[in-house]
């Protein structure tokens, strides 16, 4: 199969449309900061229950109080744990950090030029993050290159797909996608996340970014220093394809979080 049969494009954040060093030094600090405040400032709230619970679950103490929940909630972001409840916190208070300026998304410059390639070829374009559906949504909505929702389909996470080195996750999106293993591609920087993709039957492209430290290829996957190395030539100016895309956002009003097409419902 080569790429010009590919009908849906499902991308990683970091380390491949923004960089892992915004995600590291600017965002995972900024909540971390912020949770023990953010907790105290939301008690009560149908988010903080949502938070407790979860970090209760994962941490396996039913009784966990609120410092305790914080003192669980830093330590996974200390240590770069992928788990939801941290992802799910981390995204409310990030939201927070875009409304007010703080933050913005960082995006590589070939990103908004790609998914608008992809988009008049017709192929469908997804994310698929560790990152919470809504921080996903906020990234995009709030990125240096402006409102780039408009250009997406829908969004996965762990808790609509699960984790981005099982192989069930991705045939749990190409349930959701209904486009076939064979014709969707992926992009990520994570070698383990490219293989578990491969393992589903999906196309694989691994992106290593220039300012990347680890340098050089992603074994066993082809590597690529930009997006604007994948996929199809489509002339600038050209007609929106018919196809099976969703019909995209171009509405620079977009309100993150209120897609109407999202990796939880499918397109
Ligand atoms: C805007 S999502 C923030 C990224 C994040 O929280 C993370 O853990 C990175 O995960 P990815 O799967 O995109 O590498
Ligand atoms: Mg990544």
């Amino acid at each position: 199969m080569t790429e010009t049969h590919v009908r849906a494009v499902v991308l990683d954040i970091e380390g491949t449309t923004g960089s892992a060093s915004h995600v590291h030094e600017v965002l995972f600090p900024y909540a971390r900061q912020r949770i023990a405040n953010w907790l105290a400032a939301h008690r009560g709230d149908p988010a903080w229950t949502q938070v407790l619970r979860e970090t209760r679950v994962l941490a396996g103490e039913p009784v966990l109080d609120e410092d305790g929940a914080a003192t669980a909630l830093i330590a996974w972001s200390d240590a770069n744990v992928k788990a939801p409840p941290l992802k799910h916190v981390q995204g409310l208070i990030w939201a927070d950090g875009y409304a007010n300026g703080e933050l913005t998304g960082h995006v590589y410059d070939d990103v908004p030029l790609a998914l608008d390639r992809w988009q008049r070829a017709g192929i469908e374009r997804y994310i698929y993050s560790s990152g919470s559906q809504e921080a996903q949504r906020y990234w995009f909505a709030y990125s240096d290159h402006g409102d780039l929702g408009g250009l997406l389909c829908g969004y996965f996470d762990l808790l609509s797909a699960g984790s981005k080195r099982e192989p069930a996750s991705y045939r749990t999106i190409t349930d959701r996608l209904g486009v076939s293993a064979e014709a969707t591609l992926f992009l990520s920087d994570v070698g383990e996340e490219l293989d578990a993709a491969a393992s589903a039957g999906w196309q694989t492209v691994a992106v290593r970014r220039p300012d990347d430290p680890r340098g050089g290829p992603v074994t066993g996957h082809r590597t690529v220093a930009s997006l604007q190395e994948v996929l199809p030539d489509v002339p600038p100016g050209a007609a929106p394809a018919a196809g099976p895309m969703a019909p995209a956002r171009t509405d620079t009003g977009h309100t993150p979080g209120t897609a109407d097409v999202t990796g939880t419902t499918g397109a």
